[in-house]
């Protein structure tokens, strides 16, 4: 089955996210790929969306962030999504004060992670925004430098705002904060499709290797499990292992149960229907293959 290319377009309040939605919009209407738009904004009503254009399927999430107050609503208009739309790309535009990692958490469902390819987080960065970033109070400094470590692709915008000098000192910052990531400097978000699309670092790609930033990781369980042994796995694992979600079963009990692992918490809720088992990971600089096994190893 071909996999949903899924890109997270993320970076702070104004610092060109809809520019750059718009203009990959542009490249993708000369291709005949069928695209989807979803927007998150703060706000009860939208300011963005008539940014997309008729013919490009619009779903808007209103009055919450992604990464918080929202997140079944977009589990369930996702998985409609790749139901009746089967779209071939699926951009999402997160609002200025989301965290990258919660975002892609949050579209990370156990039930049709197998669905999507995730291809990258590209964060926007307003080079004077960035410049005078120590005025922004500690929290939202923080929020900008975690959208650029995270980030897969990043867009140094508003370049001629900027004396050279500036140019040169903020894209050597940046790299400093991320090592991995492609990065630009443009202005109004100069960036096309193909240049998105070669982002090798694709998160399937990603499972594969150690040297990335934040990468994920599905594994199926195909029987019951020992609840023991599982707690066991749970306690050693590294502790940038920040997110795990699924549904597993245990051997003592007929019906599942939906996981939830954050922090080296674990959660259990029994669920009521027999739903694929699922786990989702989510870490930074884990050597999957290992967590691979150690899973199979519970699974025998
Ligand atoms: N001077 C200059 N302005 C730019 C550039 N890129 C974007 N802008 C302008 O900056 C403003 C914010 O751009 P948007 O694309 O709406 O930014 P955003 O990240 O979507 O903003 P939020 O939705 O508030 O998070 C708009 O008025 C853009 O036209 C640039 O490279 N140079």
């Amino acid at each position: 089955m071909k996999k949903t290319e899924v890109y997270i377009l993320s970076g702070f309040l104004g610092s060109g996210k809809t520019t750059l939605l718009k203009r990959l919009l542009e490249d993708e209407r000369k291709s005949a790929r069928k695209v989807t738009v979803l927007m998150n904004e703060l706000g009860k009503v939208s300011i963005d969306s008539n940014a997309v254009e008729e013919d490009v399927s619009l779903k808007e999430l209103l009055g919450g962030c992604i990464c918080c107050s929202i997140q079944d609503k977009l589990e369930a208009q996702l998985q409609g999504l790749l139901m009746e739309e089967k779209p071939d790309v699926i951009y999402i535009e997160t609002t200025g004060a989301a965290h990258p990692v919660e975002v892609l958490d949050a579209i990370l469902s156990p039930l049709f992670a197998d669905q999507l390819n995730i291809k990258g987080i590209i964060t926007t960065v307003d080079g004077t925004r960035w410049k005078d970033r120590k005025s922004l109070s500690p929290q939202l400094q923080q929020l900008v430098l975690e959208q650029v470590r995270h980030a897969d692709f990043i867009i140094i915008n508003k370049m001629n705002d900027l004396k050279d000098s500036e140019q040169a000192a903020i894209s050597y910052e940046i790299q400093a904060v991320n090592q991995t990531a492609k990065c630009l400097l443009t202005n109004y978000s100069q960036v096309s499709i193909e240049q998105l699309r070669s982002l090798s670092v694709s998160f399937e790609k990603a499972s594969q290797r150690i040297d990335i930033n934040l990468s994920t990781f599905v594994y199926q369980f195909k029987t019951a499990i020992n609840h023991t042994r599982f707690e066991e796995f749970l306690k050693e694992l590294p502790d940038t292992i920040y997110r795990i979600k699924g549904y597993v079963k245990f051997d003592y009990a007929v019906q599942p149960f939906l996981f939830q692992f954050s922090y080296g918490m674990p959660l259990y809720i029994k669920e009521e229907m027999n739903l694929p088992l699922n786990l989702v990971f989510i870490g930074e600089n884990i050597d999957w293959n290992r967590i691979r096994k150690q899973l199979e190893n519970i699974g025998k």
